[in-house]
Parts: C-alpha cells; structure tokens; sequence
C-alpha cells in the first residue's frame, strides 16, 4: 500500500534523502545538539545568552530534559501501522499535528523580522503559532503575513499582564481581530527571573527597544507614552540608562509611531516608549479574580500558561478555563523547579478532561513529544529549536526544525505500534526511575 500523502515522516525523509543524491543539504540539522550548535554560531553572543539561557544555575533546563528520559517506549509490532493520523482538535479546530510553536519574545536577536518569517512557518505547516506579546513585529503584520501564505492559517495570541488594563483590553481587542483562536496568558513571568547570562554582560533586549513591538504598534500605549511625555511626574518605576541602539531601533519601527515626533531626531518618544514598556508590562500582582475578568472581556478561549502545581490546574478548570499550558518557561523563570514533564501526570489527572492540557519545555524531538502525548498532554509547545531553526536559516530553518519533530513524532507512533495520537496513554511508556540510556 503507498503511504497516504500525510504521511510526515517518511516524507520528510524522502525529500532529504532525496535532496542529498543532489548534493543538497537540509536547512537545519535533524538533531538536537547539532541544531544548537549550529544556532550558537549563527547567532550573536547576546542572541545567544538570551535565546539559549535559563534561570540561575540551570538546574531546571536539565531537569526538563532528564524527566524525558525517565519514560521509556514499550514498542509493540506487528500491527498494521501504515496509515497513521496525527491529527488533533483544539478548541474547534484540527490540526495536522498536536505541535504549537511557543510564544518567543524579541526573537530579532535571532533573525530581523523573525516573527513574520515564524509566522511564516507555521502557516507552511499549518500548525498554530503563538504570537507574543513581547514580539518584534506587529501582530497585524504577522496575520498578513500568515495569511498570505494559507488563509486561515492557525495563530494564537500570548499575553502579558499590564499594569494598565486599559491596555490589556486594547491587545485583546486586536487580538481578535487579527484572527487569534485563543488568548494565552502567561504567568509565571511576572517578574523577569535571574538569568545570569543576560546579567553577566547586562544585557535586557527590552531596553534596547527588541521586542516592544506589540506595544510600539499600540493606541493605547502610545497614548500612556503622549501621557507621560506631557506630564513627566507620571513618569514611575526604576529608571534605565536607554542606549543610543535602543532609540535608533525604534526609529527604525517609524511606522508605528507619530510622523510628527519621529521627524524630530530629538524627540523623547523612544526612550519614553522603552521606559513605559519596563514600567508597565507586567503586574506581579496578578490574582485569580484579574483571570476572571478576562474571560468576560474575551469571547476567545482562554488558556493559561505556566501551570505546574494540580490545585492551580484545579482552580482554572473550576473557573472554566479552557486551556493549560504546563510550562515553566523553558527554565528561564525558577531554577530548581519541577520540570513540565514531571508536573504533567499530576495536572491531566486534576483535570480531568474538563479542559485541553498542552505542554512545553525541553520538547525537542519527536519521541519527546510521544512521550508527553502519552502521559496526557493534548498537545506540545516548541520553544528554542523552532528559534534555532529560525536563527540557522529564517523561515525554512524555524520551519524545517518543527517539521522534524512532526516527522519524527510520526515514525515513533508508528513504529511502536500506534496508529493515531488518541491511543497514546501512559501504559505504552514505562517509567525506568533513573536515567537508562546509555550515552
Ligand atoms: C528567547 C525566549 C523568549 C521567550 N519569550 C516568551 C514570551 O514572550 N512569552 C511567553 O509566554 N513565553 C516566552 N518564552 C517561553 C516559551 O514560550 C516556552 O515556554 C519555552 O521556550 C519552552 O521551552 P523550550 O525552549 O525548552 O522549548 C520564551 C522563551 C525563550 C527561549
Ligand atoms: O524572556 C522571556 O522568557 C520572556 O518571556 C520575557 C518577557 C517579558 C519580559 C522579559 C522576559
């Protein structure tokens, strides 16, 4: 029997394997280390520190990749496994794959315009992409952008909590006009965490003016940055010295601010833009009731992000949230957290089909993927390789590295045995305690 056209993993290794007889290379390499290698090298040393870094020592990047091997694939054979169908619904719509692409902020570290080239991506591959409320281009350019090359083409909106719900309610608003299947709130950054790499050579993308872009492109952040420019006592919070880059980047995002002011190569608007943006961000003071609220505001799912402890998965499901993403930042928050993988048996069980359970941190491949689908997620959020692909080759490379992980996630169900994502349950896995692979 020919293998139906949706096949991803033996499409995609044909088409490498293919390419090769040619002498052609694939944009990104197949595996994780080498992705990471390649992507240090194709970065500059503050891409790096700020893309590749964790929280304090690090502990809790390892953690999330040595949960994954404390779960073993049981494979079983002989069962018929030439049609295979990776398909999963979410929140009424089914996608080809249970993979997201995860929210990444100020990702032009990696690559100029990186949202539009992720945007991009994903539309290729008809997977969500998370856009983030720390991104590099207006998410109104990257809903153009996606919809040109898929009308349609699946897209989410993560966002971070002001300080001015005037201007939580404006992101939302265009949020859902640009096309957003749900609003992602992100929870566990309110609060930058310690990231030594950053602070080591003292560097804050924000205070450059990278990844301000959702706020730059804002009517009503603009209108708090024209607020506070005639009326400089409202002006509140730690000051930051705003270096000369930070206002040439954001003269160079001319477009979303007053012709008028840019004109004047004096003006305070951009340093007053990076100040506003640092002071008003974010609200460590977020609480169960602003969650609450936001549902009424929004007509959109409503999905939380950064969710590691059962009663707080119980408590958004009693609130009727609709979606959980159990995350902790991909490290970069707590170090010496639990991992995501960890957490994850605890929150599916709390859960308890009352809400879809999605995951991320350190899912790096397609087994890893296997494995959290199998102890319960509905589906995975990938965070560095798609911006290690992005980093590597734009578009084609934050395409291809996700394209990996589907293909790969296909062979893995297949060869062990299964034939669909909805037969994955945690008895195909067994927990070996320890570490078991040999390296
Ligand atoms: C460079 C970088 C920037 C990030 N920015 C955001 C963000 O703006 N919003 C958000 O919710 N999460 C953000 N995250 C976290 C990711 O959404 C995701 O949780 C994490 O990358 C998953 O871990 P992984 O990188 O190990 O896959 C960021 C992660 C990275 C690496
Ligand atoms: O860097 C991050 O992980 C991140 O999400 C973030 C968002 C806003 C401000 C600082 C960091």
């Amino acid at each position: 029997m020919t293998q139906p056209a949706a096949a991803p993993g033996r499409a995609r290794q044909n088409a490498i394997y293919s390419a090769g007889v040619f002498g052609h290379h694939p944009s990104v390499p197949a595996d994780f280390a080498e992705l990471e290698r390649r992507a240090e090298k194709a970065m500059g040393p503050r891409g790096w520190a700020y893309i590749a870094g964790g929280a304090g020592e690090g502990a809790t990047m390892r953690a999330n990749r040595s949960a994954f091997d404390r779960w073993a694939i049981v494979p079983r054979v002989l069962r018929d496994v030439s049609r295979r169908d990776l398909s999963v619904d979410l929140f009424g719509t089914t996608l080809p794959a249970p993979i997201l692409f995860s929210p990444v902020g100020a990702g032009e570290l990696a690559h100029p315009d990186s949202d539009l080239h992720i945007g991009r991506a994903a539309a290729d591959l008809g997977v969500p992409y998370i856009f983030s409320n720390q991104g590099c281009n207006p998410m109104e350019d990257v809903a153009a952008a996606m919809e040109a090359v898929t009308p349609g083409a699946p897209r989410w909106f993560q966002l971070y909590w002001s300080t001015d719900d005037a201007l939580v309610d404006s992101l939302v608003r265009r949020a859902e006009t640009m096309g957003a299947q749900a609003i992602v709130v992100t929870l566990d950054t309110t609060m930058l965490g310690w990231r030594p790499q950053d602070l080591n050579i003292g560097s804050l993308p924000f205070a450059r003016a990278e990844g301000i872009a959702q706020y730059t492109s804002d009517p009503r952040f603009r209108e708090i940055v024209a607020e506070r420019i005639a009326n400089p006592s409202a002006d509140a919070g730690p000051k930051v010295e705003i270096t000369r880059a930070a206002v040439s980047a954001l003269f160079s995002m001319a477009r979303h601010l007053p012709g008028s002011l840019l004109s004047n190569l004096r003006s305070p608007v951009p340093k007053q833009s990076v100040q506003t943006f640092l002071d008003i961000y974010s609200r460590p003071s977020l609480s169960w009731d602003d969650i609450a609220g936001l549902q009424k505001r929004t007509s959109l799912p409503v999905v939380l992000k950064g969710i590691l402890h059962p009663d707080d998965a119980r408590h958004a499901v009693d609130l009727g949230i609709d979606g959980i993403i159990v995350s902790n930042h991909g490290g970069r928050q707590v170090d010496g957290s639990i991992s995501s993988l960890d957490a994850l048996p605890d929150v599916v069980e709390a859960v308890d089909g009352r809400a879809k359970v999605l995951i991320d941190s350190g899912i790096y491949t397609g087994s890893d993927a296997f494995k959290a689908l199998a102890l319960g997620a509905d589906a995975v959020c990938i965070g560095r390789p798609h911006m290690y692909g992005l980093a590597i080759n734009g578009r084609d490379g934050a395409r291809d590295a996700v394209a990996n992980i589907i293909a790969e996630l296909d062979l893995t169900l297949g060869l062990s045995g299964h034939t669909d994502i909805a037969s994955l349950t945690p008895d195909v896995l067994r927990n070996m305690g320890c570490d078991h692979r040999v390296r």
